[in-house]
C-alpha cells in the first residue's frame, strides 16, 4: 500500500460553510475560526423547603442556573472596537459544556456559529505532556471534536500561520493561527466552519480532537515529531508533593460484589520484573489510593468504573495491570502487518491527552515487547497508519481517528481484551457517546462479556454512569476515591467577584503578583483565548494559547512553550481542562467560569497534582455565573475551602424551590455508585444536583 492510500482521507461534503470574518482587522490579537453551536438555555428547579438556606447547605444543591440576561453584545465590554470583538466572541464557546451553559447564562447570544465544541460534540483537546497529538476523525457530523482535520485543512497548514503579535519582553511571540492575512495580528476568522449536516447545532471544530477526514479543504499534513527515545526522557517525571502521603487518608468506597481486596504496595501487585523496574524508574514508590484499589480489580479481570480526584494517578491505575496481564499472557511481539489487531484500545477525548497516555504506556512498557501506538486527529492520516502497521498491541486513540482507521481496515478488533475510556464521563456524553457505541458495535469487537472494560474519571454524573452500563458487565465494580466529582484538596480555591468589565485588569494584577510561576488561564471561547493572550502579551506577560482553532502543530508548540517556561502563562479554552499533566502549574485562573461544576473541577485540577499544592482563582461574574453559585459552594465546602459569604448569599438567593436531593455536604461521599439509586436510595450527582435536575442525557445542552 502506498502513502497515497493512507492519505486518502475521507472528504465529506457537509460542513464548511464559511463563517464571515468580522472585525478581523480591528484587534491586535490573532484569532481564529469559529464554529458554532447554539445551545438553548436550560433551567433547573429546586425544592422550596421550609428552611431553604439550611436545606441547600445541607442537602447538596440544585443547579439553580440563572439566565443572565446580558450578553457581551449588549454591553460595552470594551470600549471602541473591542466591543465588537466581544459581540463576536460570545458565540464562540469552545467546549460543549462551556457552550451549553455559556449560552444559557449569557443573554444576548446570537445564533452565531462559533462555538468550538458543542454540546453534542465534545472532543476536546488537551495539553500534551511532552508531546502532542490528538484528534478525532470520526465521521459523525455531530461531533465537533472530530472535525479536526477539516478545520485545519481549511486554513491551517496551508499558509495560514503567522505570528500575530510579538509578545512580551522576553521575545515570546504570541501566535494566533487561523487566519491568514496580514501578519500584524488582524483578528482572523479563517477556518471557521459550520457543519450543517446534522441539523441541530451541528458544527464541528477541529480542535477538540476531531480529526476526521470528513471535511473539505486541504489535507492535514502535519506529522508530529517523534517523542524522544532516550531513557531519561522516557522516564522523566516530576516529584510528588508534600501532600502525597495525605492520599492515604482519603476514604475509598468500592461497590459491587466480590471486590478483591486492595493492595498496599507495588510488591503485592506481583508484577513482572520489567514492569517493576519501569515503575521504579518512573519514580513511583508508593501507590495512590485509586491504584491500590483499581490494580487488583483489573488484575482479577473485573470491569471497573473508577472515580478519583484529579492528578491522583488514574493513568497508571489502568496501564499497569493491563500491561501485567499482557506480560503474563505472553504477548507476542508485534510485527509489520497491514491489519493490526491490538489487545488493548484506550480512548480519550482530546489529542494532547491521548498522547500523554501513550507516553505513559510507552514508559511502562519500556523493555517489553508490547508496542503502544498513538493516533489522533490534526495529524496526517498516513502517518497514523504507518505507526499502526509497524505493530500495535496498545492503541491509544481519539475516537474520530480510531473510527477512520477502523474504516480503513488497518485495525481489527477481534483481539481486543481491554477497552479503556479515560475521562469516561466525557467519552459517554452526547459528544462522544454515539461514537463509543459505534465502536463497541463494530464488527469483530468482542462483546462486553468477552472483553474487560475500564472507565476512569474525576467526575461521573449519575446519568453517565447509567449509560455506562451498556459498556460494562453487570457485575462491574465501582471505586470512589473520596467524593465523586470532588475537587482536589491540594488546590486552594479562591472565588472573586469580578464583573465582566474588570476582569482583564484583575487578571493582569494577579499575573503580575504571580510572576513567572506557571499559570493556566481559562476562558470561555476560542476568540477570547486569542484576545486575552494577545492582550497579555501587550502587557508584557509572556503568554501563549491553546484552543480548538489552533492548528495541531501550534497547540503542541504552545504546550511546549508553556511546559518549558518560555511562556509561563497559557490561555486556554476547555479543550485543556481535562487530563493535562504539566509539571509546575502552580496557578489556574478561571477568567470565565465554565458552564458546569464538573468542568470547574477538571480545570482547577491542572494544578495541585500528585500531592503538590496549587492555587485556583476564579472570577465570578454575578451577571452570568449565578447558576454555579450553589454547586460551587458545595465543591468549596467539600474541599474544606473558605466559602465567601457573598457566594453563599447568591447560592441562597438562587435556591430553586423543588429541590429534594439528599445531603452530600456532611458526607464523606457524594454520589457514588448509581446502582444504589436503583435500590431506592437517593444520592447526588457530582454537582450536587438531584438526579431529576441533572443534565438530561438527550439534551445535549445539558451534558457534562
Ligand atoms: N504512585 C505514584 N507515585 C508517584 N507519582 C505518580 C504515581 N501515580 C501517578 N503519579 C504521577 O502523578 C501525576 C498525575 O497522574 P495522572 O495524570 O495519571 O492523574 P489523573 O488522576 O489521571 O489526573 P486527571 O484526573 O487530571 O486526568 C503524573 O505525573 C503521574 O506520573
Amino acid at each position: 500500500m502506498g502513502d497515497e492510500d493512507w492519505e486518502a482521507e475521507i472528504i465529506k461534503p457537509h460542513m464548511s460553510s464559511y463563517v464571515p470574518v468580522f472585525e478581523k482587522d480591528r484587534y491586535s490579537s490573532g484569532a481564529n475560526g469559529d464554529t458554532f453551536n447554539r445551545t438553548p438555555a436550560s433551567s433547573s428547579e429546586m425544592d422550596d423547603g421550609p428552611s431553604r438556606r439550611d436545606h441547600f447547605m445541607r442537602s447538596g444543591f440544585a443547579s439553580g442556573r440563572s439566565m443572565g440576561n446580558r450578553g457581551f453584545s449588549n454591553n460595552k465590554f470594551e470600549e471602541g472596537d473591542s466591543s465588537d470583538f466581544w459581540r463576536e466572541s460570545n458565540n464562540d464557546c469552545e467546549d460543549n459544556q462551556t457552550r451549553s451553559r455559556g449560552f444559557s447564562k449569557r443573554g444576548g447570544y446570537q445564533d452565531g456559529n462559533d462555538s468550538e465544541a458543542s454540546g453534542s460534540s465534545r472532543r476536546g483537546g488537551r495539553g500534551s505532556f511532552r508531546g502532542c497529538r490528538g484528534g478525532f476523525g470520526l465521521g459523525s457530523p455531530n461531533s465537533e471534536y472530530e472535525q479536526d482535520e477539516g478545520t485545519q485543512r481549511t486554513g491551517g497548514l496551508f499558509g495560514s500561520r503567522r505570528p500575530a503579535l510579538s509578545g512580551a519582553g522576553n521575545g515570546d511571540t504570541y501566535q494566533s493561527r487561523s487566519g491568514s492575512g496580514s501578519g500584524r495580528g488582524g483578528y482572523k476568522g479563517l477556518n471557521e466552519e459550520v457543519v450543517t449536516g446534522s441539523g441541530k447545532n451541528s458544527w464541528k471544530s477541529e480542535a477538540e480532537g476531531g480529526e476526521s477526514g470528513d471535511t473539505q479543504g486541504p489535507k492535514v499534513t502535519y506529522i508530529p515529531p517523534p517523542p524522544p527515545e532516550d531513557e531519561d526522557s522516557i522516564f522523566a517525571h516530576y516529584q510528588t508533593g508534600i501532600n502525597f502521603d495525605k492520599y492515604d487518608t482519603i476514604l475509598v468506597e468500592v461497590s459491587g460484589h466480590d471486590a478483591p481486596p486492595a493492595i498496599l504496595n507495588f510488591e503485592e501487585a506481583n508484577l513482572c520484573q520489567t514492569l517493576n523496574n519501569n515503575i521504579a524508574k518512573a519514580g513511583y514508590t508508593k501507590l495512590t489510593p485509586v491504584q491500590k484499589y483499581s490494580i487488583p480489580i483489573i488484575l482479577a479481570g473485573r470491569d471497573l468504573m473508577a472515580c478519583a480526584q484529579t492528578g491522583s494517578g488514574k493513568t497508571a491505575a489502568f496501564l499497569l495491570p493491563i500491561l501485567a496481564h499482557m506480560m503474563r499472557d505472553g504477548i507476542t511481539a508485534s510485527r509489520f502487518k497491514e491489519l493490526q489487531e491490538p489487545e488493548c484500545i484506550i480512548v480519550a477525548p482530546t489529542r494532547e491527552l491521548i498522547n500523554q497516555i501513550y507516553l505513559e504506556a510507552r514508559k511502562f512498557s519500556f523493555g517489553t515487547c508490547v508496542r503502544a501506538v498513538v493516533i489522533y486527529g490534526g495529524t496526517q492520516l498516513g502517518h497514523s497508519i504507518r505507526q499502526i502497521v509497524q505493530g500495535c498491541n496498545i492503541l491509544c486513540a481519539t475516537p474520530g481517528r480510531l473510527m477512520d482507521i477502523i474504516g480503513k481496515e488497518k485495525i481489527g478488533l477481534r483481539q481486543v481484551k481491554y477497552l479503556v475510556l479515560d475521562e469516561a464521563d466525557r467519552m459517554l456524553d452526547m459528544g462522544f457517546g454515539p461514537e463509543m457505541k459505534k465502536l463497541i458495535s463494530c464488527p469483530g469487537m468482542p462483546s462486553k462479556e468477552q472483553r474487560q472494560t475500564l472507565m476512569f474519571s474525576a467526575t461521573f454524573p449519575e446519568e453517565i454512569q447509567r449509560l455506562a452500563g451498556e459498556f460494562l458487565k453487570s457485575n462491574y465494580l465501582f471505586v470512589a476515591v473520596g467524593q465523586v466529582g470532588g475537587a482536589c484538596r491540594d488546590v486552594q480555591q479562591t472565588i472573586l467577584q469580578v464583573g465582566q468589565y474588570s476582569k482583564r485588569e484583575k487578571l493582569v494584577e494577579i499575573l503580575r503578583n504571580i510572576g513567572d510561576e506557571r499559570t493556566m488561564v481559562f476562558v470561555e471561547t476560542k476568540k477570547k483565548a486569542d484576545f486575552i493572550a494577545t492582550f497579555l502579551c501587550q502587557e508584557k506577560i509572556s503568554t501563549t494559547s491553546i484552543h480548538g482553532d489552533r492548528e495541531q502543530r501550534e497547540r503542541e508548540q504552545a504546550l511546549g512553550d508553556f511546559r518549558c517556561g518560555k511562556c509561563p502563562v497559557l490561555v486556554a479554552t476547555s479543550v485543556a481542562a481535562r487530563g493535562l499533566d504539566i509539571e509546575n502549574v502552580q496557578h489556574v485562573i478561571n477568567f470565565d467560569l465554565p458552564s458546569t461544576i464538573d468542568e470547574y473541577v477538571h480545570r482547577i485540577g491542572r494544578t495541585g497534582r500528585c500531592g503538590n499544592t496549587g492555587q485556583a482563582i476564579s472570577f465570578f461574574d454575578p451577571d452570568s455565573d449565578n447558576h454555579l453559585a450553589q454547586p460551587l459552594v458545595k465543591v468549596l465546602s467539600d474541599a474544606q475551602q473558605d466559602v465567601p459569604a457573598w457566594l453563599e448569599e447568591i447560592a441562597f438567593s438562587t435556591y430553586v424551590p423543588g429541590f429534594s436531593g439528599s445531603s452530600a455536604r456532611g458526607n464523606v461521599f457524594a454520589s457514588v455508585d448509581t446502582r444504589k439509586n436503583y435500590q431506592g436510595k437517593s444520592t447526588l450527582n457530582t454537582a450536587g444536583f438531584s438526579s431529576s435536575q441533572a443534565p438530561n442525557p438527550v439534551d445535549d445542552e445539558s451534558w457534562d
